[in-house]
């Protein structure tokens, strides 16, 4: 049978997208919308569902559940005592020691069920009296810790449930949230009636017909087959046996799914509710019905008996509609779109979402992938995350985060450039930058621009580099003024595009014509292509003889760059750096391609916003920076923010050395006054006020210190493990398992486990092992936990490898077990922590004394045995008695030369940096060295 969407079957049923999907999703099918498509079975169970309960068909579900989710509450309270009772027996049936396992969607329905309390989590026996219910077992979670997401009530759960078997209107998501609150407190025993979920498309129902423990990548279930099955072979025992890892990983109140999505399984460990709904068929919560109480479903404070407004309610109803129905509640996301960093980790997307994110690691966990809360997800992983929970995760860029950043602060540059009124625009100088091939004279001719200007009579002249300067030119009668950025080169220009400051309007293209077109010229050509900036070309250098413009001309028509007098649209001008020709020519044409394809405007009437095009710490004046402005006017006494820098401008100084009041557009000054350095291409923002201006800065400096974390990798190999112990830096070896079996990795973490390494003092971790190739995830765990994945007889996809390349993740990949274990325990022998001896190396006998002011005394000395080494450690032995040690050979000569040795039966001069030596005494040296292991 065809799949078919939830609209088309709602339609067919007869009733609203919004209930059908209230009804799936309260009996654990996972459905994000209206449109997603469900499967045959699941249509099936839906159908029968609807037939058993045509009071349902037409209903208006939504709308009730505020005003009896009320009632619930009250009547939650009063039967707070009696909640635990009837879940009391279905917990300790066998079978359904799973009464913990989590189903946010019916536990907002049952709260108080009874395996909330002490579920245990060894399946086959009954209850062990600790899961016996107690009054008040709704709050479970108080002496589990484990219940907050509440039981949900399994087949265990009929006997005592029978009154749950009466038809009664079924419970909304609304009314379970509003149950849920109500009755977090009291604890009314209502049993449903639950009949478990067919093996459909549950993953995380407890019984999919899948739920045989294997080496899955549950590190908290204590029995996932291999370690457990080792533990009880006896294999591999011992104090090596490292725990598994990190249960801080783990939600802490989240009890453990019992079968993974896919059919990973794990049983639970002691405390942990573990729930199963056998057999299949849709339930009903209707926990809101008849005092039935929801307490501590969904593991939230409901802040007392406190009445809460409509508009709380139905903020609590949203967020508490959980995709999960194993014990995470989860807010859905009904594809809300939420932007995340790229290199965001679950605890960032958790505050996005408002959620916990222990949660979120479960729902991750129980989607095959394993994460911690501050490992950062690649793009695929928060896609299916995304997915799982209803959002769209839209992966932001730095720049698109730092719009937001501003948008928070009501600052929206590209609108307002958008919404600029061309009225406002006045004209403002070309901005532009030199490049060219090395020699051809971009520095040259900077300085020729630069001069030509002083040569204007220009006041003071330009006597300040401060990265970029305006030269004017007069045009027809005006005086113009043209902004030159002091950085030639294609490198800088384009470093400051990467970090979105697109400055340049027009490139100036320097070509020397005695030596034509050549690499970097071509280069530049492209980087200004590329960022659609016009060129004018500078042929340069045309007094030198074997100058040849028009084969420039010629040679660049195959870039594209086509001269005027050629038929083509580029400015071409022939110059002499070093003569000052033309200078003024250049400056001309410039302005007249700027006039022409760029029309340079800005708004000098609004607060500024330029680049930082330098910036540094200058002694005395404290940071530095040199500001362009793009638009607007900066002014002295602005509170400014600049990348992660703020502070006020407390003085502008221009290319002449002169304190500026105010800079308009295109114009560069020496801004001082910030706080600390940005970095160059960072963007100049007028904020508000200083405080504006400052949490900007704070909110920048936050997130770049996340993208930092997100970045910072460790990395170890097997084969630097040694150094990497000797420097101290680890004194465990991680490892990831990865095999084609659950019996081959079981069989690789045994071997693995029983290689005796010494006394403790280097440990084998895995910390996580898997069937399957290695996948992304894998390579991030291993990054972050300095891990080393091991592949056997898997591969892991391109894109894994390259990330691991990438990361410096060494995966290292075997058929053969014994190949890995002898990898291994080479990795681990040779990573024991060295053993040191000392051993002597050489004696000399002190002749004579020579003293000297400079060395103090030096001991003329004779070579008894061995070698003396200029470096090693020595002590001095006088009558068989050690009279100083802890010396070292200061220095060493044979003559009056310096050397670094001196063998036996030679004479030498030795400085100990002791003076207290007598003739006769002996100077006994040694060296440390590292002992060989055997
Ligand atoms: N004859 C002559 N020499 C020039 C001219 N312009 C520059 N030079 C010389 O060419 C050499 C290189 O000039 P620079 O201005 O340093 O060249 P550049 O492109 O800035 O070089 P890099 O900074 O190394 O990329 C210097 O020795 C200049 O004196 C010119 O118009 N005529």
């Amino acid at each position: 049978m065809a799949k078919v969407r939830v609209h088309e079957l709602a339609k067919e049923i007869g009733v609203t997208s919004r209930k059908l999907l209230d009804v799936l999703k309260e009996n654990g099918e996972f459905v994000s919308s209206a449109s997603s498509s469900i499967e045959a079975p699941v249509v099936r169970k839906a159908r029968e569902y609807f037939e058993k309960h045509p009071e349902e068909i037409d209903s208006a579900p939504a709308k009730k559940p505020a005003k009896k989710a009320k009632s619930a509450s009250a009547g939650a309270k009063k039967e707070q005592t009696p909640a635990a009772k009837p879940a009391a027996k279905p917990a300790a049936k066998p079978g359904a020691a799973g009464a913990g396992t989590a189903d946010a969607d019916e536990s907002a329905a049952q709260p108080a069920k009874p395996g909330q309390t002490s579920a245990v989590p060894r399946p086959p026996k009954p209850a062990q009296p600790k899961g016996k219910p107690t009054p008040g077992a709704g709050g479970g979670k108080q002496e589990t810790g484990q219940a907050d997401s509440g039981a949900k009530p399994t087949p265990a759960a009929k006997p005592g449930g029978k009154p749950a078997d009466r038809p009664r209107p079924i419970a909304t998501p609304g009314e379970a949230a509003a149950s849920a609150r109500a009755a977090r407190e009291a604890a009314p025993p209502r049993p449903q009636r639950r009949r478990g979920p067919r093996p459909g498309n549950s993953p995380f129902a407890s019984k999919q017909g899948m739920g045989r423990p294997r080496p899955g990548n549950s590190p908290f279930a204590p029995r996932q087959g291999m370690r457990q099955d080792q533990a009880d072979t006896g294999r591999g025992g011992g104090q090596r046996r490292r725990p598994r890892p990190t249960p801080s990983m783990m939600p802490d109140q989240a009890p453990q799914p019992e079968s993974q999505r896919g059919g990973r399984g794990g049983r639970q460990r002691p405390g942990g509710g573990q729930g199963q709904r056998p057999g299949g068929g849709f339930v009903r919560s209707g926990g809101k019905a008849r005092g039935g109480s929801t307490a501590g479903a969904f593991g939230r404070r409901t802040g007392g008996g406190r009445r809460k407004s409509r508009r709380a309610k139905r903020q609590e109803f949203e967020e508490q509609q959980s995709p999960m129905t194993a014990g995470v509640q989860v807010p859905r996301g009904n594809g809300a779109e939420v932007r995340v960093r790229a290199g965001s980790s679950i605890a960032d997307f958790a505050e996005r979402i408002n959620a916990d994110p222990a949660a979120l690691i479960t729902v991750l966990f129980r989607m095959g992938e394993m994460a911690t809360a501050n490992q950062s997800l690649d793009e695929d992983t928060f896609q299916l995350l995304g997915a799982e929970l209803g959002y769209e995760i839209k992966i932001m860029s730095a720049e698109d985060e730092d719009r937001e950043i501003l948008e928070a602060f009501d600052i929206d540059l590209e609108a307002e450039r958008a919404d600029e009124d061309p009225e406002d625009l006045n004209e403002r100088p070309p901005v532009v930058t030199v490049m060219g091939h090395v020699d051809h004279g971009k520095t040259a001719l900077l300085d020729a621009i630069r001069n030509a200007d002083v040569g204007r009579g220009e006041a003071g002249g330009i006597t300040q580099n401060i990265g970029a300067y305006q030269t004017h030119v007069d045009v027809e009668g005006e005086r113009r003024a043209i902004t030159f950025i002091d950085t030639p080169g294609h490198e800088a220009f384009t470093q400051m595009r990467a970090r979105g400051a697109d400055v340049t309007d027009v490139a100036i293209l320097v070509v020397a014509a005695n030596d034509g077109v050549m690499p970097q010229t071509v280069e530049a050509i492209n980087h200004a292509q590329a960022a659609n900036v016009p060129i004018v070309v500078a042929v340069n250098k045309i007094d030198l003889d074997g100058a040849n413009p028009q084969k420039v001309r010629s040679q660049l028509t195959e870039y594209g760059l086509v001269a005027e007098d050629y038929g083509g649209d580029v400015a071409f001008v022939d110059v002499s750096a070093k003569k000052r020709t033309n200078i003024e020519d250049l400056l001309e044409t410039v302005l007249a391609t700027s006039d022409i394809l760029v029309e340079p405007k800005a708004n000098p009437d609004k607060p500024a916003r330029g680049v930082a095009i330098e910036a540094k710490l200058e002694h005395g004046r404290g940071s530095v920076i040199t500001a362009l402005i793009q638009d607007g006017t900066l002014r002295v006494g602005d509170s400014i923010v600049v990348g992660t820098a703020y502070g006020r401008v407390r003085a502008m100084i221009d290319e002449h050395g002169e304190n500026v009041e105010e800079a308009e557009p295109s114009r560069p000054v020496q801004v001082l006054g910030l706080t600390s350095i940005p970095g160059a291409g960072d963007q100049l923002i007028v904020a508000e006020d200083d405080r504006t201006a400052r949490q900007i800065a704070e909110r920048r400096e936050a997130a770049k210190r996340a993208a930092t974390l997100a970045k910072r990798r460790k990395r170890i190999s097997l084969e630097d493990f040694t150094s990497a112990i000797e420097q101290g830096k680890v004194e465990t070896l991680n490892l990831i398992i990865k095999g084609d079996s659950s019996g081959s990795v079981e069989a690789l973490e045994s071997s693995l486990l029983e290689i005796e390494v010494g006394q403790g003092e280097v440990e084998l971790n895995v910390i996580h092992r898997g069937v399957g190739p290695v996948t992304q995830s894998d390579v991030d765990l291993a990054t972050v936990d300095n891990a080393v994945i091991i592949g056997f007889n898997v591969r892991s996809a391109e894109r894994v490898q390259e990330l691991a390349d990438e990361e410096g993740v060494e995966m290292k990949f075997y058929n053969v077990i014994f190949d890995v274990t002898d990898d291994v325990e080479a990795a681990l022998k040779g990573k024991l922590k060295p053993i040191y001896e000392d051993v002597e190396v050489g004696t000399a006998e002190i002749l004579q004394i020579f003293r000297s002011g400079k060395f103090g005394n030096i001991a003329g000395s004779i070579v008894r045995k061995g070698t003396i080494n200029r470096g090693h450690k020595a002590r001095v032995v006088r009558d068989g008695v050690v009279v100083a040690s802890d010396l070292e050979i200061q220095s060493l000569r044979r003559e009056k030369d310096d050397v670094s040795v001196v063998r036996e039966g030679f004479e030498c001069g030795i400085t100990l940096g002791f003076n207290d030596i007598r003739e006769g005494d002996l100077i006994e040296t040694w060296e440390t060295r590292e002992k060989a292991r055997d």
